[in-house]
């Protein structure tokens, strides 16, 4: 503890007052002893000596302690000061690396909520999207927003689910992504799995990686109940592991899995309506598959100032054709017409099945006479060939009776009466002809090609 260098005083002060007293107390006895004490000759002096030496060695002694403690005190502060600096050093770094995590929570916080962003919007586009084809689309343009910083191949199937071909690449290898491949390569398509290597030598599981200098890759299907639409097919040139962040790729799964359910309804209705709008037997267009295109081509016949023709066809004599030969070499022989009809007309024009054994057909840009011409062409390759044809157990003819849109009619229903009405007159004047209407104020059905 520190000692107070201002004690002496008090010391001698004390001592006086010891004195004094002592002196009072006894009538001066001690001090006139002392006196004689001091004065006495040179025997007092070495006592007196001997004691003022030890207060000063006393009071060294005491300068000394307090010059230590007065020096650990200094030590003490210097150390604390130095704790103190240290401490806010510390808390300065701990405030800057908190600042840094902050900014990056901040800015991966805005990165998933823009990625959500894009997902939502994805999500919304698909379910807008009308066609297989358009979906496809979509899936691209959303997974290169949300990797656009990979090289990236997106792989969709082809109609039979045989083929996967390369729709949409990007990244600073796109050149190298494959271009098609199949479920034999394909160790994700086998699967229905995830693949990913960062293995970066040429020993990767998947052969179609060891064909490039690809280092690391990661692909994911686009999938739903086994139905295999697509793969998405991420890689890099450098060996990175992991490839995707975990984040990332919990991201690219749930995105995966959102594209194969639209790809799965997208397909269900397709099916399903081509299971509706198709005849079974002949693949055609049924009646319901027909749906708005007559109405459709006669408003763009008037647009386009052309004329369009209908065509109403039926086999002859066909319940008699069943009856001779069954119902199953009668269905042979509609699949037969059916065929001869759809290869030759071109591809715009519409062959329908519409009803039991009658046809239509609709030539846009055709005239009367030349849809006469074609029909009549039509009507004797349907003969010639069905006597040659072993879907035929004999020759077929047909009936068919034609109008023009809007020169005959504008509308649809009354347009397809028009050419029944003709149809019907084919059939009185003795079947297997080309009856078109005729345009006349009477209306008077003639009949347009004899026989051969
Ligand atoms: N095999 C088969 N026959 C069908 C099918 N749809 C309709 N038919 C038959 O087609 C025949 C049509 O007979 P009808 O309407 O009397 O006409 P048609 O015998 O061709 O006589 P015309 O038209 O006057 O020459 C009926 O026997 C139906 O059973 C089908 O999908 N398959």
């Amino acid at each position: 503890m520190k000692k107070n260098r201002d004690d002496l005083p008090l010391i001698l002060g004390l001592f006086s007052v010891l004195f004094i007293g002592i002196y009072v107390v006894d009538g001066g006895q001690l001090w006139i002893k002392m006196s004689e004490l001091v004065f006495a000759p040179l025997s007092a002096l070495p006592l007196a000596l001997g004691l003022t030496g030890l207060v000063l060695l006393w009071y060294v002694v005491e300068l000394w302690k307090d010059s230590q403690a007065a020096h650990e005190e200094l030590n003490d502060a210097l150390a604390k000061m130095q704790n103190e600096v240290e401490e806010r050093r510390l808390a300065e770094e701990h405030a800057h690396i908190l600042t840094a995590t902050k900014n990056e929570i901040i800015e991966s916080e805005l990165q998933r909520t823009k990625r959500l962003e894009q997902i939502r919007s994805m999500g919304d586009f698909l379910a807008g999207a009308s066609s297989l084809k358009e979906l496809r689309q979509i899936a691209v343009r959303s997974l290169n927003t949300i990797l656009p910083e990979y090289t990236v191949g997106v792989l969709f199937a082809d109609r039979e689910f045989k083929r996967w071909k390369l729709i949409g690449a990007w990244g600073e290898h796109k050149e190298s992504v494959h271009t098609e491949i199949d479920i034999e390569s394909c160790w994700v398509l086998r699967q229905g799995q995830a693949y990913k290597d960062c293995s970066s030598t040429q020993m990767m599981m998947c052969d179609q990686a060891n064909l490039t200098t690809i280092k690391s890759v990661a692909c994911y299907p686009i999938f739903c109940r086994d139905m295999q639409f697509g793969v998405l097919h991420i890689r890099s040139d450098k060996p990175q592991e992991p490839l995707l962040s975990t984040d990332d790729e919990k991201l690219i799964i749930g995105v995966c899995n959102t594209l194969g359910l639209h790809f799965y309804n997208a397909q269900l209705r397709a099916e399903l309506s081509m299971a509706s709008n198709r005849d079974a037997l002949t693949g055609l267009l049924n009646r319901r598959g027909l749906g708005n295109t007559l109405k459709r081509e006669i408003r763009s016949a008037v647009a386009q100032k052309y004329e369009v023709a209908v065509a109403m066809i039926d086999i002859d004599h066909f319940k008699q054709y069943n009856d001779t030969y069954g119902h199953p070499e009668g269905d042979k022989a509609l699949r037969f017409v059916a065929e001869v009809l759809t290869e030759n007309t071109r591809a715009r024009d519409v062959v329908v099945r519409y009803g039991g054994e009658e046809f239509m057909l609709i030539l846009p840009n055709t005239t009367k006479a030349e849809a006469e011409s074609k029909l009549n062409t039509l009507i004797k390759t349907v003969e010639s060939e069905s006597k040659n044809s072993p879907q035929c157990q004999r020759a077929i003819t047909l009936s068919v009776g034609v109008a023009c849109a809007p020169r005959d009619q504008r509308s649809e229903e009354a347009l397809v009466r028009l050419a029944d009405v003709a149809l019907y007159s084919a059939k009185k004047l003795g079947r297997n002809r080309v009856v078109a209407h005729k345009s006349e104020p009477q209306d008077k059905i003639i009949r347009s090609s004899a026989r051969t």
